[in-house]
């Protein structure tokens, strides 16, 4: 079953066309990576997604109901964005105040668990405002899944926190991910997409430019693949013909006395370097290939 598809879904304010005509499909359990520049459209899409911005044109469906629909509420956990968090309010009042609005009142036990869960169990009868900046962001992920739901959005929910409790979300992530919740998640982070991510879709000016697993992008990027040959001692006269050959077969060579490095387009290029050595009788001691990672990928969007 798909947990989010939307269909040509568009977002204009005035004359500014900010999510053009998006078509997407996510799958019940996949923790999908939602990355763009600033600007790009992100916020907005999933603005519309969870009922906060009405779409200009297109549908979207969650969970397999057409939306906007109440009735899929309580499956649906927003991270909200942690200024609006009320700071009167203790971490514990929020989670079960909260929980009651969105129609699944929690027990206390269980908010107490997620709190747990994300390293704020210390604090659950201190007031919202009192939190720093990372206690906030903790709060509201809490937040957004407290009432346990199916389909969860998630707004950077690690950028400014530190090493330790960037760790203890990822985990919280995994753990969902493996209760076959379904994660939406955006990110500045491209490590941290390319470790916890099932596939990944890049906005750039309020497009969809890519999506797929790691694998399928980086297979979509291999003209690019850059190999490094470590080998024995070429001769002057056999390095006349292959130099000239290896700037034929790929680009940006650079020859040093024991290696090369070389840009192509495929690995079968790969395997004709390889022959042509033998050929010439140089042993070949090492291949390295850097594959594209999503850094660069993304640059390339
Ligand atoms: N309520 C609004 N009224 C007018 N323009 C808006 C509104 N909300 C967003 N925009 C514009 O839409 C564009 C996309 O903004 P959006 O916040 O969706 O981007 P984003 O990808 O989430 O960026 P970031 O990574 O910085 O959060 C921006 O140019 C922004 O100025």
């Amino acid at each position: 079953m798909l947990a989010i598809e939307t269909k040509q879904l568009s977002k204009s304010f005035w004359k500014n066309n900010v999510v053009k005509q998006i078509d997407l499909q996510v799958e019940k359990g996949e923790i999908l990576g939602f990355l763009g520049r600033n600007g790009a459209g992100k916020s907005t899409f999933i603005n519309m997604l969870t009922g906060i911005l009405p779409p200009s044109s297109g549908s979207y469906a969650l969970l397999g109901v057409q939306g906007p629909n109440n009735a899929v509420k309580k499956e649906i956990g927003v991270m909200p964005d942690y200024s609006s968090l009320y700071g009167s309010m203790t971490a514990l009042k929020h989670l079960r105040y909260l929980s009651e609005v969105s129609g699944k009142k929690v027990s206390q036990s269980r908010a107490m668990d997620v709190l747990q869960l994300v390293g704020l169990e210390a604090h659950a009868n201190k007031k919202a405002g009192k939190f720093s900046f990372g206690m906030k962001k903790k709060l509201a992920i809490a937040q957004a899944i407290v009432h346990d739901p199916q389909l969860i959005f998630l707004d950077e929910p690690t950028s400014g926190l530190d090493a330790e409790s960037v760790i203890q979300i990822h985990r919280l992530i995994q753990r969902l991910h493996q209760q076959g919740k379904t994660i939406f998640m955006t990110s500045h982070n491209l490590d941290e997409v390319e470790k916890i991510c099932s596939r990944i879709a890049i906005m750039k000016d309020g497009k969809i430019r890519r999506v797929g697993t790691m694998d399928e992008l980086r297979a979509y990027y291999q003209s690019t693949i850059t190999v490094t040959m470590k080998h024995a001692p070429i001769a002057a006269t056999d390095l006349a013909t292959l130099e000239p050959w290896l700037k034929q077969v790929g680009a940006q060579l650079e020859m040093e006395a024991s290696h090369f490095t070389i840009q192509v387009e495929s690995e079968q290029k790969i395997a004709e370097i390889i022959r042509a050595l033998g050929s010439y009788k140089i042993d070949i001691y090492r291949v390295d290939v850097d594959e594209p990672s999503l850094e660069e990928i993304f640059l390339e969007e």
